[in-house]
């Protein structure tokens, strides 16, 4: 049956305005009018009493690894290439499919809550289960077989290769129209430049983005400039590697050249603030990213490097660590952070139909209490959503339409049994190491 509903009396907030006492009416997945409330006709509608909410848009992750939920809290306090050569690639050496799903489980439980309503998700294990779970849970998704070539083979990496592009191929056929795929060889120490141009090829073949981390720390840069005489992301650019629609992650140590590279041949950038200070790689130069028009959307990363997956902790990094290190409040205003978590994220994950409270959308969004003490008073929406919000105040997330969660109750996931059996698959894994 069509789904039928019309949320009343609440306040809509999306990248491009607030709209107080809106009604938002619901037809199948789509949203069908955004008006005053009053003015929509209700017959046959189920209505949602919004008073006292904020409807906005579902929030999207354009960077994560969902498996690494179950690292979370194994290694905190190293840099990224300790905290990888040391910790994480030992430990995801011993993780089996089973504790990968688990931990995919996990991060979709602790996402839903927090308002998430679109993520991406690259990683080697649970890659059937990762599409399997988002499709039964009802969210959307950019997936990706992640791929690190080091001491492989040729034919070892082209077995990687076509693993890869057959599951982002399959994602994209996905019954429920989504998921999408994406290519993502890990980085370019991990892959070398034959080996990026292979996956770049593959990708254009089968029409897929390409999504890479790159120059995330200052050694990365040092010794990728000291191997090929060029920093990471200008070699990429210029060996047609990083191309419009390509996705670079943290992008924190970027120079001019790179920067102007990006913007001119339409390079997407996934800012990680959180993971980027948490182990110590620096800060992206957001404010140049956001001068130049780069197309800029927020990532988690991991939980074990974040160590949360809540997309409002990120906002408000993005919005605060800017001013701190320009000396210069206004770099980063609350109202462009929303649009980096929201429409931005839906567009670089190939979602350009969410992201929006309007009309003909898709019908993704969260609703957010605003009755809690640290939201009162009500003064300026944006503001209280990116300095005083969490995602412990989303109450309601709708994807397509279909409520996946109402007043704080997960409906297509059980969340008990999944932190039950995170719980478990951690002790079993970490006896059986
Ligand atoms: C090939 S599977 C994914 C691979 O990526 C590793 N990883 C997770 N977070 C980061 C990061 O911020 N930078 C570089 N690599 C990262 C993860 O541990 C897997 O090995
Ligand atoms: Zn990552």
């Amino acid at each position: 049956m069509t789904q039928r509903s019309i949320v009343e009396n609440v306040t809509v907030m999306d990248a491009t305005r607030i709209f107080s006492d809106a009604a938002v009416k619901v037809k199948g997945k789509k949203i069908v009018a955004v008006a005053r409330s009053g003015e929509l006709e209700t017959d046959g509608y189920e209505r949602i009493d919004g008073r006292g909410k904020i409807l906005m848009p579902g929030l999207v992750n354009t960077h994560g690894h969902t498996p690494m939920t179950l690292l979370r809290g194994i290694s905190d306090d190293l840099p990224l290439d300790r905290w990888l050569r040391e910790k994480i690639w030992p430990a995801e050496a011993t993780l089996d499919e089973e504790s990968a799903a688990a931990g995919t489980a996990l991060a979709i439980v602790e996402m839903l809550r927090s308002g998430t309503t679109c993520f991406a998700d690259m990683y080697h294990l649970n890659r059937e289960g990762a599409a399997r779970i988002t499709e039964e849970t009802g969210l959307k998704a950019s997936l990706a077989r992640g791929m690190i070539v080091l001491g492989s083979t040729k034919t070892e990496q082209k077995e990687k290769l076509n693993a890869a592009v057959a599951y982002a191929n399959a994602c994209e056929n996905a019954p429920s129209g989504r998921l999408r795929g994406a290519i993502f060889p890990h980085a370019p120490y991990t892959c070398p430049p034959d080996f990026l141009h292979a996956a770049k090829t593959a990708a254009d073949d089968a029409s897929l983005p390409l999504h890479i981390h790159i120059a995330e720390t200052r050694q990365e840069v040092r010794k990728h400039e000291a191997t090929y005489g060029q920093t990471p992301v200008t070699h990429l650019l210029e060996a047609g590697i990083l191309a419009e629609g390509s996705l670079a992650v943290h992008a924190v140590h970027v120079n001019e050249t790179d920067i102007t590279g990006m913007k001119e041949k339409g390079v997407h950038v996934s800012h990680n603030p959180q993971s980027n200070l948490k182990l110590g790689s620096g800060i992206a130069p957001l404010p140049r990213l956001l001068n130049e028009h780069i197309p800029v959307s927020l990532g988690t990363d991991s939980a074990a490097s974040n160590n949360t997956l809540d997309l409002f902790d990120e906002m408000r990094q993005a919005a605060m660590i800017h001013k701190g290190t320009e000396q210069a409040a206004e770099v980063t205003s609350a109202q462009s952070v929303v649009e980096m978590a929201t429409v931005n994220g839906a567009r670089t994950l190939g979602f350009p139909g969410t992201g929006l409270i309007e009309e003909g959308y898709d019908a993704d969004f969260i609703l957010i209490d605003t009755g809690k003490p640290h939201l009162i008073p009500r003064v300026n929406d944006y503001g209280s959503l990116v300095y005083a919000a969490s995602g412990q105040d989303v109450t309601d997330v709708f994807v397509e339409g279909r409520a996946l969660m109402r007043r704080g109750e997960l409906l297509t996931i059980d969340e008990e049994k999944v932190c039950h059996e995170a719980i478990n698959a951690q002790k079993k894994w970490k006896a059986d190491r």
